[in-house]
Order: structure tokens, then C-alpha cells, then sequence
């Protein structure tokens, strides 16, 4: 319900003088009166005469206080003489509801002392928003009248108001959120960079204020990487690095989350590069590392350990396979060329450990070729080819990725207990079956005021059972006074491969 609200209790009345000028005058006039005509914002200092078509009213300004216009000097007034007889008339003007921004009514509004809610979290959604407040207790009394003040000032760009109530307590992160004013609908859509997202701001996880983190992680994923997202919600990291040419297995435990992913895909048309997963982060962990029965029982009926020539036969064997498959196709956009990060030139150095896997094509060998640089970590995409345009390509490129020979990147997006979701990663690995480097692990937490780096990663080293090497911090917002989240980066450890652990899971 809109509050009521007195809008004549802001009126201001200002008492004015005016010139009473020929219309065609006036521009010659203004230039004249310049700096003695009213200035205000969103006022115009020339307005209808109300007695005479033929004439207007030039407001003049604050400063100039007397009829006998003494306060402006003479040589602008014999200029002034020179032009037109010179009439002046009194001018009340009212400076009212309308003209006044939020901020002055609601200091008039709320108690003295108090602070005015001034910024507000904006949904995008096509031309107009969802401005989403964050009242704090001691002005819920004051709500309505708040959200009807910025309703008003803010319309029709912004069309719903809502408020946030209590503080986030469910496990799918969902604010629970009251409309105050507006619209009652939550459903809407945000662009981000290149991508649009779907949501339903009162049943998924969203936050705006992340939109530069998103974009940071993405950029230093490379075309044809597989990258796993535990805590996807509806795709802000997956649905860009899908765009980018990445392979996604994105989760989440909120089924509308994973609804709004699927759509989100569908959108902006990768559907066929993420496949989306509606599970707890460790059975969807446990899914993408451990490598399936199936798997070992071929590998058990071929000469026992398979080696690796016979690896890299398979791997060819898989790529001609796919590229035989070409009844259903999508066109692949090209990689943009020389993107070298921190994080790819740390790969570089871990990658050339499997040896064995040197003769086989991979994107990364084409950047090489091409550039002298070294990106990507990924054979099971081997034939993927960098700027290769509209390359034709299986309908699913997830379809054929196994995941538990290599996966790039995980993200860990859930800062209050991401790092407590480590262990899921203890002995996860075969060594046996993995190819190339182990993927780099970005873990977001929250570090409070009185805790150290060193406390965090000793956190991540107790989960994971394993010493971390070269961790790598990201700030990425304050999130309170004495409250930050981060990205913690790094590679996850050899010794985290299932035949170096005791606790295999
Ligand atoms: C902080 S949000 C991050 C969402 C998204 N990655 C982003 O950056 O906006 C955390 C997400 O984790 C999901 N989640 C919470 N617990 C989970 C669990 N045990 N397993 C999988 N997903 C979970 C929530 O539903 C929520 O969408």
C-alpha cells in the first residue's frame, strides 16, 4: 500500500522578481542578464507570461533582492534600456514535491541524526528495475513513506521497491524480500557485460555488486577449458565462460537456481557448452572426479595399467570420433587472441609433468604455435582449435568431456563455508586416469577484520588434508565494516590424488 504522504509539507516559496520581455527578445536578453537569472536545477528562468502571448517572464535570480533592479549593474541594464522598455514584476515561484530529489525529503522525513537510506542495489529489468533497499531497524517505522519517496523520484525507471527482511539464513542464499512499492513482481533481468540473466529475484541468489569478480574469473579461462561451478546459482561465472568457449558443469542445490541456469543457457544460446547439475556440491564434486565403473571395467579388459601410448590412441580415437559426428552442429566463435594471465603462466610450469601426453593436440599447442605462449590444460578437447572460425562442431560439447581425466578450473562460490567444502577434493583424483595438471581450485570466503591469510589457508589446507603452494588472494569486496570476501586461488595439491590419501571417499 502507498504511505500517505503530505507533499505540500515541502513546499518552498520563493519570492522572485521577473522582466516582463518580448518573446523574440528573450535571447538577446538572456545574454545580457547573464548571471542574474534564476539558476536552478531542472527550472526554466523564462516562462509564460500569463497576461500577454506576445510577451514571457524572465526569472530573475535570488540575488537580485529590489524592484528598482539596483542590485544589477548599469551598464547591463542601459544595454537592457537600449533593447525593450523594462517591466518588472513580482514572481512567487514554488519549489514543491516534485522538484525536490530524495534525499532532501527524506531528510525532512526521517529523525534528526538519522541516516538517510541513499543508495539501493538496482535490478536491471529491460528499461525499468527492482531497487532493492536495506532498511536498517531503527528506520523500519519509517519504511513506507521511504520506499514511496524513492518510488517516486525514481519512476518509471525503477517500478518495484522491496526491502530486505531479516538476514539471509536459508542454504540457498535467498533473501526473503517485502515489496513496498510498486509492482509485485520479482521476475526480471540483468545484463552483465555480453550476457543476460534471467531471475527471480525473490526465489535465487543474486548480487549485483558482483558483477566485476564474475568478469575477473572469466577472463582468465581459456576456449576450451572445463570448468566446474559447485555453486553455480543461475550462471553469472558459467554462462561467460560458456560464451567464451569453455566446456561448464555448473551445480546447484536451489532447484529454481538450476531453472533459471537452463533458461539462462538457453538465452544466450550455450546450452550446448554447459550442462547443469541440481545437486549438493560434494555428490556433484564426487560425480565429476570419480571415475565411473564403467570406466574401470574397460580399463580392466585392455592390458592393465593402460599406458600411455595407448591413452593418447584413445584420445585421437575420441577426437576423430566427434569430428566424424557432424549430423548435429553449432558454430564455435572465435578465441580472442593473446590472452596471458598470472594463472596460465603458473599452468605452464605444472602442465609439461605429464609427459606422455606431449604428442597430442590440444588447443593450448595451437595458442603455442601461434603465439610462443603457453594456455590451456585440456585433452580431452583435443581438436578444438583456437581461431579457427565457425568451426563445426558436435551439438553437446559437454556430451564427450570426462571429467575425471581433467577438469581446468572449480569454482567455489559460497564465501560462509566454501572452504569447508575442501575435503571433498581429498583423494577424489585417480592419478592413474587423470591427464594434464590438476585444476586450479577458486575458493571465495570471508575474512573478518581479526583474521589473517595465513588462518584462511591453513583452513583450506585442514579440509583439503593438504599443503597448499603459491595461494593466491583476491579482494573482492567489503562486505561489512570489519568483513571482506576474497578468492582464494590455487592449484590443487599433487598429494590430493586418491593413491597419496588414506581418506579415499
Ligand atoms: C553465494 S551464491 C553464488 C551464486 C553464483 N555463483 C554467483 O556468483 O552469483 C551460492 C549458491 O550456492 C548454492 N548452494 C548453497 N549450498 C549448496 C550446496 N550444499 N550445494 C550446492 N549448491 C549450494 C545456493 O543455492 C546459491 O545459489
Amino acid at each position: 500500500m502507498p504511505a500517505m504522504l503530505d507533499q505540500s509539507k515541502f513546499d518552498v516559496i520563493l519570492n522572485l522578481w521577473a522582466l516582463r520581455i518580448p518573446r523574440q527578445l528573450c535571447k538577446v536578453a538572456t545574454r545580457i542578464l547573464g548571471g542574474y537569472l534564476l539558476d536552478k536545477p531542472r527550472i526554466k528562468p523564462i516562462t509564460e507570461d500569463p497576461t500577454c502571448e506576445k510577451s514571457r517572464y524572465m526569472i530573475l535570480s535570488e540575488r537580485v533582492q529590489n524592484y528598482d533592479l539596483s542590485d544589477i549593474p548599469n551598464d547591463k541594464l542601459d544595454e537592457l534600456r537600449e533593447l525593450c522598455k523594462i517591466d518588472v514584476v513580482p514572481y512567487a515561484l514554488t519549489l514543491g514535491y516534485p522538484y525536490w530529489g530524495a534525499d532532501h525529503i527524506l531528510k525532512q522525513i526521517l529523525p534528526p541524526g538519522a541516516e538517510v537510506p541513499s543508495s539501493f542495489e538496482t535490478i536491471v529489468k529491460y528499461s525499468s528495475h527492482i531497487a532493492h533497499l536495506n532498511i536498517h531497524d531503527e528506520l523500519l517505522p519509517f519504511k513506507d513513506v521511504i520506499a514511496k519517496v524513492i518510488y517516486d523520484k525514481n519512476y518509471p525507471r525503477i517500478k518495484t521497491i522491496v526491502n530486505k527482511v531479516g538476514t539471509i539464513t536459508n542454504e540457498f542464499r535467498v533473501p526473503k524480500f517485502e515489496v513496498l512499492a510498486g509492482e509485485n513482481d520479482m521476475v526480471t533481468e540483468v545484463k552483465q557485460y555480453g550476457s543476460t540473466f534471467k531471475l527471480d529475484y525473490g526465489l535465487v541468489y543474486w548480487n549485483s555488486r558482483l558483477e566485476h569478480e564474475h568478469s575477473r574469473l572469466v577472463s582468465q579461462f581459456q576456449a576450451g577449458q572445463i570448468i566446474c561451478d559447485m555453486f553455480a546459482g543461475i550462471g553469472p561465472f558459467a554462462i561467460p565462460a560458456a560464451q567464451k568457449g569453455c566446456i561448464v558443469f555448473a551445480n546447484d542445490l536451489n532447484p529454481d537456481s538450476v531453472r533459471y541456469l537452463k533458461i539462462n543457457a538457453e538465452v544466450n544460446k550455450v546450452d550446448d557448452f554447459l550442462r547443469p547439475y541440481n545437486t549438493d556440491a560434494r555428490e556433484f564434486i564426487s560425480q565429476m572426479l570419480t571415475v565411473p565403473e564403467h570406466e574401470i571395467e574397460v580399463n580392466n579388459t585392455n592390458s592393465t595399467p593402460e599406458s600411455s601410448e595407448q591413452r593418447q590412441q584413445d584420445m585421437i580415437i575420441n577426437r576423430e570420433s566427434k569430428s566424424e559426428d557432424s549430423s548435429l552442429t553449432v558454430e564455435v566463435k572465435e578465441v580472442p587472441d593473446g590472452i596471458m594471465n598470472k594463472l596460465e603462466s603458473v599452468e605452464g610450469s605444472g602442465r609439461n609433468a605429464d609427459a606422455s601426453l606431449a604428442s597430442v593436440k590440444r588447443p593450448s599447442d595451437d595458442c603455442q604455435a601461434e603465439n610462443g605462449s603457453t594456455y590451456g590444460t585440456n585433452p580431452s578437447l583435443a581438436g578444438r582449435k583456437k581461431g579457427s572460425k565457425n568451426k563445426r562442431m558436435r551439438s553437446s560439447e559437454a556430451a564427450g568431456v570426462k571429467t575425471w581425466e581433467h577438469v581446468d578450473h572449480v569454482i567455489m562460490n559460497l564465501p560462509a563455508s566454501a572452504l569447508q567444502f575442501l575435503d571433498t577434493f581429498r583423494g577424489r583424483i585417480q592419478r592413474k586416469y587423470w591427464k594434464g595438471a590438476l585444476p586450479w581450485i577458486h575458493c571465495y570466503c570471508f575474512m573478518r577484520a581479526n583474521e589473517t591469510q595465513e588462518y584462511v589457508i591453513s583452513e583450506a589446507e585442514a579440509a583439503l588434508g593438504a599443503c597448499i603452494q603459491d595461494p593466491m588472494f583476491h579482494r573482492v569486496r567489503d562486505v561489512a565494516p570489519n568483513k571482506a570476501m576474497f578468492c582464494l586461488s590455487f592449484r590443487l595439491p599433487e598429494s590430493c590424488f586418491c593413491e597419496n590419501v588414506s581418506n579415499t571417499g
